[in-house]
Order: C-alpha cells, then structure tokens, then sequence
C-alpha cells in the first residue's frame, strides 16, 4: 500500500477547494449548499458503475503501492474522493461566477429556432460514434465508453434546459469548465508521469497530450466538467422558473418553495406560458442596473431570489423618477412628469387595478402595451411589485422629487431652510425608499413580525435612509453647488453669516468645512439610534443591509479624512473597491 493518490489529493484538489471555501464562505446561501450537496450525489452515483466496470476490465489499473487499498465496487477510495472533490471545486466556481445574475432575466428564448435541436443531434451523434467506437473492440474502447456515458447525462441535462442554457452568458459556462479542465489536465499529466495510475494499452489510442496526458483522459476531464456545469445550470434553470413564479405572483408574500418542490415542479412541465413583457422588462432592468451602478448592481446580489428581483424593480422606478425630474427641459415639465406619475401609482395601487401581473392584463390591449413600451415611467410602475409594497413611500418620494423643483437660483429660493426642512427632505428621499425596502423584506421572509414590531423596524430605518442621506449632501457640497442646489438649510449658513448664494458662488470657501462636519455628526446620530434594529431583520437580510450601510457610513469617513488632509477630490468620492469587499466579507461572516 501507498499514499502517492491522497498525495495528489492533499497537493492538488483540497488546498484550492479550502482557499475558495474559505474565500467564499460568508457568501455562501442555504440554497448553494444544497445544490452542490445533491450534484455532488448525482456525481458520485452517476460515475460509480461506469468507474467501476471500467477498472474490472482493466481499462485501467493502480500500482498496488499508490493507493492504500480500500475499494467500493473496486474503485479505490481515493477515486471516489475524486469524484466528490471536483464535482465540489467545479460547481462552487460555477456558484462564484454566476452569483451575480439574476436568473429569471434569462427565461426568454431569444435563441435562433432550431439551434436546441442542432445541439442535440450533435450530442446524439457523439454518442452514436462512441457506441461504434465500444462495438469495434478496438484501441478505440476506452473513447466510446467515455463518450457514451458523459454525453447521455448530457443529453438529458440539454433536454431539459437547453434553451436555458443558450441565453445563459457564454462566459460564465465556459470559465467554469475550461479553468478546472485545464487544472485536472495539469494534475493528470503529473499523476500519468508519476504512475499513480496507469492507463493500460490496447484499449486507448496512445496519443499523448505533453508526452504523458492521453487524449482519453483530457476527454474525459472535460466532459465531467460539463456535466457539473450543465448539472448545475438544470437546477438553476429550476430555481428560475421557481422565483419567476415568486415575482410574477400577486400574494403579498412568498418565499421560495423547498428544491425538492422546484425539482417536481420543474420536472412535471406543467407550465402557464411565461410573461412575456415581464420579462423584457426584467432584462432591461437589470441592464440598465448594472450599466447605471455597478456597485449596486453587484450588491443587489447579496440578496437572494425574490426579494433581489423585487429590489431591483424598486431601484428601476426611483432611477426612471430621478432621470425625468433632472433631464426635464423645464420646472413645469418635470413637474408634469411627477404628476403622471402620482397618478400611475395610485391607479397601480387601487382595487381596479388589476391583480394579475400588469403585463399579462396590458397583453390583450396592444395600444397599451405600445404606450406602455414608449413610457420608461409606466413601464417602471407596471413592474412595481403593487402587493408587496404600498402606495405611501412612493409618493412620500414624489414629494422628494417635487421638493428639489423647489430650487431657483435666479428666484434666489431655497426650500431646505432649516434643520426640519433638511429631515423632511431626507425623509422623503432616502427614509421612503428604506422603507420601501424593509416591506419588501418582510413580504419575502418566512419570519413572522407583528404590525407593531414591522412599524418599529421601519421608523428604524427610515431614520438610517435619512443618515445615508446626510453623507450624500456632506459628499456632494460641491458638486451640488454646481447644479445651484444647497441642502446645508439656510438657518445654518446664517450663524455664520453667510446664504445659499455665497455657497453656491463660492463652493470652495473653508468656513463650509464646519457644515460638512455638522452634517455628518447629524449623519453618525441617526445611524447609532437605528442601528440596533438591523439586528431584528431576518438573518439572510442583515449582511446584505449592513454591508449598504457601512459602506456607506464608510464614505462619511473618508469625507472627513480628505478635508483633514485637505486633499482635492475629482468628481465623487468612492470607496476602493477591496476596502468594499473586505467590509462585505466581514458584514457578511458575522452575519452568517
Ligand atoms: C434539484 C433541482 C432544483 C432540479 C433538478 C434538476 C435536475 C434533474 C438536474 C440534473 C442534473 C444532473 C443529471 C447532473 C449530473 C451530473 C453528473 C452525472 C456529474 C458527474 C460528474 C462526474 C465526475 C466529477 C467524475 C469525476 C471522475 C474522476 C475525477 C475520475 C478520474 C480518473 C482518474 C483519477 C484516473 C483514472 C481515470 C479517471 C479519469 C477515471
């Protein structure tokens, strides 16, 4: 007996598997885990009889001084490890590289008609010559029996999600694939060199890759490759159809149902046809998410399924507002436009409004679909998720919007007058939206909260959206001045003798210096008298929350660091981008 296979194992598959577990650990969601927990069962009963009938006929063999000598069904323990710990490394980068994307956004066929059925006749046709392969008893044996095997799991994995898969991004399948083929191609060329294992002659073509990697073996290591990813594209296209059903549904709340629901539901294929107009609107929601902010964008992916989908419809609405409000060619048009949409919303919100997905209802009136298509803003409020939020933050927030109308430099009106003036204001825009938020949590949680106890949480965070608002005005003085607005309120200005005007003439004056600190002292009190409630939030809200929040308090910091140093800023200030990940991995592990 010998340790040269657990040699391999303890040199080449368990250190990168520990690195990216430990890596993505905080990150990682119940869901996750179970997905890779059921491929890798799938994996190890899938590959047993195949392994095993193919070391009984000495396809090929193990010094009997490599390996320690334990076997089930004659495959060494240390090749049964193999299955487990590749199916893990492969599916866990496969989890890392997608965590971003939302997966409803890929339910649209826009594949050209036809190129599923391409696929599967390439797939039928490989495994027809694997078979011909086997059958001639040749040094083409080990090929067929290869191909055969792997490409029926994948050809049932491409029945199944085919089209999925084909509007699936390219890049994501083909890292996870091709990074740890090409590892395992590295780890096999070393172990055939060595001799660890042995494939034995008259059954392989003997064409080596590197002098030592046979073309059977980079085969093989490519296809259990694609059959992990294609496995764990199946669930995810599962899990899709699961959320869509999540999102699309006018309950008030709803989390996701057990995967071994989704695998029934999904394997039952009894479908309504999807939406969609949903999902158009979907797609081009988190497109414009993603090219607007990237930061949020990838943010938003801490949280999970429906609640991510919902959020990010909120964010489309209050960007689609904000966008008209400020490329508004007038005061009275942009003021039209807050108008249209107060009334849009109370009649999304109203009893006559329909309780099936607007788009379904907007489906059988092609006038307004069109109208709907022109219009970014009934667009938005169409995809506002109507039964899990209600009506009074969001036109809190038009009130917001109307509020900054309310500047004139020429008129020399300046509506942030005082200290109230200033908390209403950070109320209307950032208090609403927290509180937008916080229903749309408890709408997607399985925690039960009293009305009393969900009101509380919400005044809490209410009073953090406004303390997030504070840093953003003590950031952007300048930058604001530069649009003729001023949010430091004028009574404050006047203890130094100085107005609005002065601020925006001259932006650069250091006796601002003392209302940028006020302002965010007033930002450090908010957030310590609300902090506390993030604790209540379900568990798998809290990190996502605080990561937003501290990231935030974080730029609150970094403004007073720069004054202190007097450096000169360009543009915005920003958090770099590992100083955001590592409060990201921290929020999240304490979290966890
Ligand atoms: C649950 C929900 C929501 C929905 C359900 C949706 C659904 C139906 C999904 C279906 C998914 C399926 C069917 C996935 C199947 C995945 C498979 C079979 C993976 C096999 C991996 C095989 C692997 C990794 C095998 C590895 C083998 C190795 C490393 C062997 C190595 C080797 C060594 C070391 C030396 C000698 C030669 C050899 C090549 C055998």
């Amino acid at each position: 007996m010998g340790y040269d296979y657990w040699l391999v194992h303890l040199t080449w598959t368990i250190p990168p598997a520990a690195l990216f577990t430990v890596g993505y650990w905080p990150f990682f969601t119940r869901l996750e885990i179970w997905k890779i927990v059921i491929l890798i069962n799938v994996a190890v009963y899938a590959t047993i009889p195949w392994d095993s009938f193919l070391i009984r006929n000495r396809i090929w063999t193990y010094p009997a001084d490599a390996v320690v000598g334990w076997t089930l069904f004659e495959i060494p323990i240390e090749e049964l490890f193999f299955f487990v710990i590749q199916t893990y490394c492969t599916s866990l980068l496969y989890t890392i590289l997608t965590k971003h994307l939302v997966l409803p956004s890929f339910l649209l066929d826009r594949s050209k008609p036809g190129a599923k059925n391409v696929g599967a006749a390439v797939i039928i046709a490989g495994i027809g010559f694997g078979a011909v392969c086997i059958m001639m008893q040749s040094n083409l044996t080990y090929m067929g029996l290869i191909l055969t095997w792997a490409l029926s799991v994948i050809l049932f994995q491409w029945c199944l999600c085919g089209s999925f898969l084909l509007s699936f991004p390219k890049r994501q399948i083909l890292m996870s694939v091709l990074i740890p083929t090409a590892y395992l191609w590295m780890v096999d060329r070393l172990s055939l060199q060595r001799g660890t294992w042995v494939i034995e002659k008259g059954t392989k073509l003997d064409i080596q890759f590197w002098g030592f990697l046979d073309i059977e073996e980079a085969t093989f290591f490519l296809l259990s490759n694609v059959m992990v990813v294609f496995g764990m594209v199946t669930m995810d296209h599962a899990i899709a159809l699961a959320q869509y059903d999540v999102v699309t549904s006018d309950s008030p709340g709803r989390s996701l149902p057990s995967l071994g629901k989704m695998a029934y539901s999904y394997m039952a294929q009894q479908r309504k046809p999807l939406d969609e107009g949903f999902l158009d609107g979907l797609c081009a929601a988190v497109t414009e998410l993603s090219r607007k902010s990237q930061s949020m964008y990838l943010g938003s992916a801490m949280f999970q399924d429906g609640l991510r989908v919902d959020l990010i419809f909120l964010y489309s609405f209050c960007r689609v507002i904000d966008d008209l409000v400020d490329e508004a060619p007038s005061r009275e048009k942009a003021q039209e436009s807050i108008k249209e949409a107060s009334q849009v919303l109370h009649w999304r919100f109203s009893e006559k409004s329909p309780k099936k997905p607007l788009y379904d209802y907007l489906q059988a009136d092609m006038d307004r679909k069109q109208a709907l298509q022109a219009s970014p803003l009934l667009h938005s409020i169409a995809l506002l998720p109507a039964s899990r939020l209600s009506l009074g933050p969001l036109l809190e927030l038009l009130s917001g919007f109307d509020m900054d109308l309310g500047f004139s430099f020429e008129k020399r009106e300046f509506p942030i007058e005082t200290e109230d003036d200033l908390e209403v204001y950070a109320q209307r825009v950032a208090g609403t939206v927290a509180a937008g938020l916080l229903e749309l949590v408890f709408s997607h949680t399985d925690v039960q909260y009293s009305a009393e106890k969900q009101e509380q949480i919400i005044d809490a965070g209410q009073r953090m959206g406004q303390a997030l608002q504070y840093v953003n005005i003590a950031r952007d003085i300048k930058r604001d001045a530069a649009i003729k607005r001023v949010y430091i309120p004028t009574a404050w200005l006047k203890t130094k003798n100085l107005t609005p005007v002065d601020v925006i003439t001259n932006p650069d004056n250091p006796a601002l210096a003392s209302f940028e600190d006020q302002m965010l002292l007033k930002a450090d009190q908010a957030y310590r008298m609300s902090v506390k409630a993030i604790d209540q939030l379900p568990k798998d809200v809290r990190g996502p929350i605080k990561t937003t929040i501290e990231s935030y308090m974080m730029i609150g910091q970094m403004v007073r660091k720069a004054r202190r140093e007097s450096t000169k800023i360009e543009g915005k200030l920003k958090v770099p981008l590992w100083r955001r990940l590592k409060l990201a991995w921290t929020a999240m592990y304490v979290n966890h």
